[in-house]
């Protein structure tokens, strides 16, 4: 794909931008396989790739300019909003109301946050769209007189744009390079956005965390789902489990699964999920994976464990108990190649024997892979 923000040099998020998708996959296939090394009897499975272009359900927009002519997209080396209201990666169902909120924030005489100076109120608009175009709109500001200029202008603005289901506001005073605050105001709408993925119906609470790009996220649970179904196992752990898409898609009739989330919004997501699809054998918990983990006695331990952390993996902790637990598989699904790597070398006892490198953030490096992992 082509972008004009990318030829401009305004942009250099996707560093892959302008490489053909299928060397893309190339690559990233090339770099697994590198860092996994030679394992003998593992099976590389077909890359999967969605769609190169409009796949990010989730768009940050930092909020630059002033209240008449703001800016939505990225900060500049001196921190000056650059404008990107039409990035080619992000939903378009999210690019289409940016130049709405352009104007709600003049309406509103909402001062865009001016890194320089450290003055003004609206840092930033994040906005998630589910599948069918209904989108949760969320405004971080400064303090509450941003929320209550944000409050006052709202009813025009959700009369324009009604697919906007849920609207809140995100507290972050201090002068630091954070996404969001911990408080979060409820401005308008459901407390969740439905987000429906493949066949689960899933619950985006404001602050939890969920996959980039929905399709790819489908075929990931998916492939999750045909390797937990062919080892049959009867109880599953589903450690850092977000709102609950490995978990759920686990679920099957006389199969007990548990998913462990640090995140107690992501985890009421999930379990309204589970409560929403009569999925009585999946339940969730909130708390550190690798503390919950070494908490378990062996008779605890279940036969089949999904693993999903961030960026920085495993760590030293919990592959070394995952090395040393009753399970007989697991299924590592990772962000991070490099981290996976490393977490593979601390476990000895398990050997890959399934891997497939997920695309779920097409133009760039980054990329998931989720592998099957059998005792060695
Ligand atoms: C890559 S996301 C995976 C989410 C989920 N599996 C999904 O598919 O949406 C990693 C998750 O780990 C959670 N997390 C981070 N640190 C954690 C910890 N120490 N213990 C448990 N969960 C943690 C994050 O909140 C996030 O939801």
């Amino acid at each position: 794909m082509d972008c004009a923000y990318f030829d401009a040099g305004r942009c250099r998020s996707c560093t892959l931008m302008g490489v053909p998708h299928p060397q893309q996959l190339e690559l990233k296939q090339g770099r697994t396989a590198q860092l996994l090394g030679a394992v003998p009897g593992l099976r590389w499975d077909e890359p999967f790739a969605g769609a190169e272009a409009g796949f990010r359900n989730r768009a940050k927009m930092v909020v630059g300019g002033t209240w008449r002519k703001p800016t939505l997209g990225i900060l500049d080396a001196e921190g000056h909003g650059v404008d990107l209201r039409r990035c080619g990666v992000i939903d378009p169902a999210i690019t289409d109301i940016l130049p709405a909120i352009a104007t709600f924030i003049r309406v509103a005489r909402l001062h865009p946050y001016d890194v320089p100076t450290r003055r003004g109120e609206l840092k930033h608009v994040l906005v998630t769209a589910n599948p069918r175009g209904e989108l949760m709109l969320r405004f971080v500001v400064r303090s509450q007189d941003g929320v209550d200029a944000i409050r006052a202008d709202l009813p025009g603005l959700l009369q324009r744009l009604p697919q906007v289901l849920v609207v809140t506001a995100n507290l972050l005073p201090q002068h630091i390079a954070a996404l969001e605050g911990a408080q979060e105001v409820h401005l308008s709408g459901p407390a969740t956005l439905d987000m429906p993925v493949g066949g689960l119906h899933l619950r985006l609470r404001p602050q939890g965390f969920f996959q980039t790009n929905t399709e790819v996220a489908a075929a990931l649970y998916a492939q999750a789902a045909e390797w937990i179904n062919e080892a049959a196992p009867a109880s599953v752990w589903d450690l850092y489990c977000g709102v609950g898409g490995f978990a759920l898609s686990a679920a099957a009739p006389g199969r007990q699964v548990l998913g462990v989330e640090i995140s107690a919004e992501a985890v009421e997501g999930a379990r309204a999920a589970a409560s929403q699809a009569m999925l009585d054998g999946v339940r969730f918990r909130s708390g550190d994976a690798t503390a919950f983990a070494q908490g378990s006695s062996a008779d605890e331990q279940p036969e089949l464990i999904v693993v999903n952390p961030p960026r920085r993996g495993l760590g030293e902790r919990l592959a070394s108990w995952l090395n040393e637990c009753a399970a007989s598989t697991v299924v590592y699904s990772s962000c991070n190649a490099e981290s996976l790597a490393k977490d593979l070398e601390r476990m000895p006892g398990w050997r890959p024997v399934r891997a497939r490198v997920m695309d779920m953030f097409p133009q760039t490096d980054h990329f998931e892979v989720i592998t099957l992992l059998r005792r060695a």
